[in-house]
Parts: structure tokens; C-alpha cells; sequence
């Protein structure tokens, strides 16, 4: 699905829309210290379980940074990758429908769109529960996530989802089952933190059968 036929680095564009490097300056205990640090857009993720079909809806897509990481760890360098040593598709993960907050609108009017876009679930946003809020990237960006939880039907669906503009996106239903053993079993599939925590979640809480 990922279709990657060529990769390589550069240099970071100063005007990048993205990523902002920046160091920290501060005193603390009299001793200045400094840190350095990324401004990354703030997000939202969706946990998305679709009760006609008892199924979690989650979002597979080629991720470039992760890609990145795992070249890094395993050669300590990412220079000349041999995509036949390292295909492009270990660099793809499985997520929840997620999307990053950079329009001027309310944070649960931006996961109602994700969800459409990319899964192709068209609801209002009434049924978007506010799930939780937390910080990822505490030593790098300290970006602000805030998790929803969304139950869908059949009816609810508009399109195929799979993203917008030149966006790859393939919609993944995982049964309870499957969903549960991602969660035994960690990240086999790349899947980022609030991924996993988003199903643990959904076991506590709402699976069928949970304690509310
Ligand atoms: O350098 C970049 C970065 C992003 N994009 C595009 O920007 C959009 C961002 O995608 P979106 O779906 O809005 O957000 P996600 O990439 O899903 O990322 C969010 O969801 C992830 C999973 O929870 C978190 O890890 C991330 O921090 C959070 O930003 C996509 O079209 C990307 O193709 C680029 O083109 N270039």
C-alpha cells in the first residue's frame, strides 16, 4: 500500500509548516540551563468502534519519521538506505484515526473531520466523546493530544475514507479479539503510545461487557 520507491534526507526548510526548531533558555535552582525543543502542531485521535460489526476502526499509513527511526536505531545512521535491505513497508504503522490541529476550528469539529476523511464515517460532532487529554514528545515537543471516543454504524458511513489531497490511508476493522492482542502484545505494528492506550481504554470502558 505504502508505494515508497525512493527516500532520502535534507536539510530542514526554516519556513517549514510543521516542525519548529527552537532552545530554551531558563534558570532553575540558580543554575541556566538550556533545552532543546520542537514545535509540533497539537492533535487529535479518535478511538472509532463501528457496533454493527463489533469491529475498531484504525488506520494504517507509511510514516516517514518512524521509517526514519528504525534505520537510525538498527545502523546508527541514515545514510545510502538500501530499500531492499529495509523496504519501505516497516516503516508503516497502525493507529488510530488521528489528525493534526492546524485550522482555526474547535478540537472535536477537527476529529469529526479526521473521521470522515480518513475513515469515512460522516457524524456529528454530539457523538464525539471527550475521552482525555495528555503530552507526548515530553522531551522533545510536549505537544498536546486529545483522545476521542466515536461509536459508528453502517449507516454512518459516507465514503471509503483513506485521507485527502495526496494523503494514503487504508482503513483497518480489527475485531475485539485482534484488538486485544495488540494490546498483549505490544507494538508489533508500530502502533504509537496513544494507540495502545486508546484501546486499553476502550477495554476498560466501553467494550462490550466493560465496567462502566
Ligand atoms: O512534515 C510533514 C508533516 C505532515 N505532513 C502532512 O500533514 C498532514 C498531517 O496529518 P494528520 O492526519 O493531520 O496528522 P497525523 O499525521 O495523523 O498526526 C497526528 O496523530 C499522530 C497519532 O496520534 C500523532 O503521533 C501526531 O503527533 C499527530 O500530529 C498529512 O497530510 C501529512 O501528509 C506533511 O506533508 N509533511
Amino acid at each position: 500500500m505504502e508505494n515508497v520507491s525512493k527516500i532520502w534526507l535534507g536539510p530542514l526548510p526554516q519556513d517549514s509548516p510543521y516542525v519548529k526548531p527552537f532552545r530554551l533558555y531558563y534558570v532553575q535552582n540558580g543554575v541556566e540551563k538550556n533545552w532543546d525543543l520542537l514545535k509540533v502542531h497539537d492533535s487529535v485521535a479518535i478511538i472509532l468502534y463501528n457496533t454493527s460489526r463489533q469491529k475498531l476502526v484504525l488506520v494504517r499509513q507509511f510514516r516517514p519519521a518512524v521509517y526514519h527511526g528504525i534505520i537510525s536505531s538498527a545502523k546508527g545512521t541514515f545514510d545510502e538506505v538500501d530499500l531492499k535491505e529495509f523496504p519501505p513497508a516497516i516503516g508503516v504503522t497502525l493507529e488510530l484515526c488521528a489528525g493534526i490541529v492546524d485550522k482555526n476550528k474547535s478540537w472535536v469539529e477537527i476529529a469529526r473531520e479526521e473521521v470522515v476523511e480518513e475513515c469515512g464515517y460522516d457524524v456529528p460532532v454530539e457523538r464525539i466523546e471527550e475521552v482525555m487529554v495528555y503530552r507526548s514528545g515530553v522531551g522533545s515537543s510536549g505537544a498536546k493530544q486529545t483522545m476521542y471516543y466515536c461509536e459508528v454504524t453502517d449507516a454512518d458511513k459516507a465514503t471509503g475514507g483513506g485521507g485527502v489531497d495526496d494523503e494514503i490511508i487504508e482503513v483497518v476493522e480489527l475485531s475485539l479479539e485482534e484488538a486485544k492482542r495488540m494490546i498483549q502484545q505490544g507494538a508489533v505494528n508500530n502502533s504509537p503510545p496513544s494507540c495502545l492506550m486508546g484501546l486499553m481504554w476502550f477495554f476498560a470502558n466501553r467494550a462490550p461487557g466493560a465496567k462502566a
